[in-house]
């Protein structure tokens, strides 16, 4: 299978999530299941937008101030006639009938006598205090109810990530819940019976350097849990059903998982066990391999009760090429994430593969990529000093190509 078909494959394998109702500080990171609605218009009054005075009648003045009105009092039960002022703060709304707010700082205040020290305007006239007729400038410094939005307005649609600023918006227009798509949950499953889990490698040991890496890639899921099996097919098919939890204690088990994803195994060596154990448990292949460099060996596929196995070669780049080309773009739907318009850059330097998608970690100058190199399917030391991976199609000749990183679509602003 070609990388984009299997990209697009895993982004269709699956539907979003049933919605839940979330409290707003719980929400963040979250997609929307529904657009977020204005419940009120913004403003709700004409409001001020300075502390000054509300003024009706033409500037200068003189006006006379016949109130005051803070953030917070109601609308004033008022309506101000030619010739009338108001105090005003801001964010307080202003009485029926204002022109607009003077700023405290241009104002002249002897009693209830008002005067604005505009500078004049008026052709060859400098001077502040002159008998020029101020232009009216009827709505200056005044907020017009609904002049934001209006209540029924959407505001953000459907599939938007909760970001902090989506947050604010959200109680700014009323809301104290917002329906999101669940988060999907994943249980890990490291295989090897070479694998050590702490000090250092040394010959036919190496570090496990999957697990470590992999909390962090989750975009928008849960980790429920990692657990290490043996290279044996009746260990990984107990995983794969039951997961028992051994690092941290058992909590929960993989049953309640949405995903399982596999590390290892995926070859055809002895103790390479993945595709005959899901053979073994009935489930569906939706990707068995892709035409990709490193990552060959990844693979898709759905459990008889609907769980979804990731299987991620076990050369640890590899691995990470998987996760980018399969693992996140099924968490995002699950998640109920709009896909996010591709980001591209130009990339020369690379040598691309006659038949296979490169996937090449680069770091980014401008409209630029450059490889940063060290790109071997065992090392994750490029991976580690890249911005990116650049997905370099089979014969590539130079020119832009798309981008994918761990934050694609992560958002939050
Ligand atoms: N005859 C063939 N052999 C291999 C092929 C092939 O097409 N024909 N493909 C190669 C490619 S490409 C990859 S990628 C690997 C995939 O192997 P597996 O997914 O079966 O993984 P293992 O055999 O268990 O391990 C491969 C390699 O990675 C190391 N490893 C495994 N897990 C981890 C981990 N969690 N952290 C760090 N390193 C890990 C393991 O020690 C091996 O060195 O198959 C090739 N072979
Ligand atoms: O594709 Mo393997 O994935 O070269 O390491």
């Amino acid at each position: 299978m070609t990388w984009p078909l299997a990209r697009r494959t895993a982004r269709e394998a699956v539907k979003p999530l049933e919605a839940v109702e979330l409290a707003l500080p719980d929400a963040v990171g979250f997609a929307l299941a529904s657009g977020v609605r204005a419940l009120a218009d913004q403003p709700t009054c004409d409001t001020s937008a300075m502390d000054g005075y509300a003024v009706a009648g033409p500037g200068p003045g003189p006006w006379t101030v016949a109130g005051r009105v803070a953030a917070g009092d109601p609308v004033p039960d008022t309506t101000l006639q030619s010739g009338e002022a108001f105090g005003v703060a801001t964010g307080a709304p202003v009485p029926a009938g204002s022109d607009l707010v003077i700023p405290v700082e241009r104002c002249t205040v002897e009693g209830s006598r008002l005067v604005e020290q505009a500078q004049c305007q008026h052709s060859g006239c400098r001077h502040s205090g002159c008998q020029h007729p101020v232009p009216a400038q009827v709505g200056k410094n005044i907020r017009r109810r609904g002049e934001d939005w209006s209540a029924g307005d959407e505001l953000v649609p459907a599939g938007s990530a909760v970001s902090p600023a989506v947050l604010g918006l959200a109680a700014g227009a009323g809301h104290d819940t917002l329906l999101v798509h669940r988060r999907p949950r994943v249980a890990v499953i490291v295989t090897g019976d070479e694998l050590l889990h702490a000090g250092p490698p040394r010959p036919g040991r190496v570090r496990d350097a999957i697990g470590p890496m992999l909390p962090g890639l989750l975009m928008g899921a849960d980790l429920i849990g990692t657990n290490h099996v043996r290279d044996d097919p009746s260990a990984l098919g107990d995983a794969l059903t039951t997961h028992r939890r051994v690092s941290p204690p058992a909590l929960t088990s993989a049953t309640q998982a949405d995903v399982l994803v596999t590390c290892g195994a995926t070859s055809v060596g002895p103790a390479d066990h993945l595709r005959r154990v899901l053979h073994d448990l009935d489930a569906e292949i939706l990707v068995s391999g892709v035409a990709c460099r490193p990552g060959h060996p990844m693979l898709l596929a759905t459990l008889p009760d609907g769980r979804c196995v990731v299987g991620l070669p076990g050369n640890p780049f590899a691995a990470f090429a998987a996760v980018l080309t399969l693992l996140q773009p099924l968490l995002s739907t699950l998640g109920g994430h709009a896909p996010h318009p591709p980001i591209t850059a130009r990339l020369t330097q690379v040598e691309a593969h006659p038949r296979d998608t490169r996937l090449v970690p680069v770091t980014r100058r401008g409209d630029n990529a450059m490889p940063v190199g060290h790109d071997r399917p065992g090392s994750l030391w490029g991976a580690a000093l890249a911005d990116a991976l650049a997905v370099v199609p089979p014969g590539h000749q130079g020119g832009e190509v798309e981008l994918i990183s761990a934050q694609a679509g992560q958002v939050p602003v």
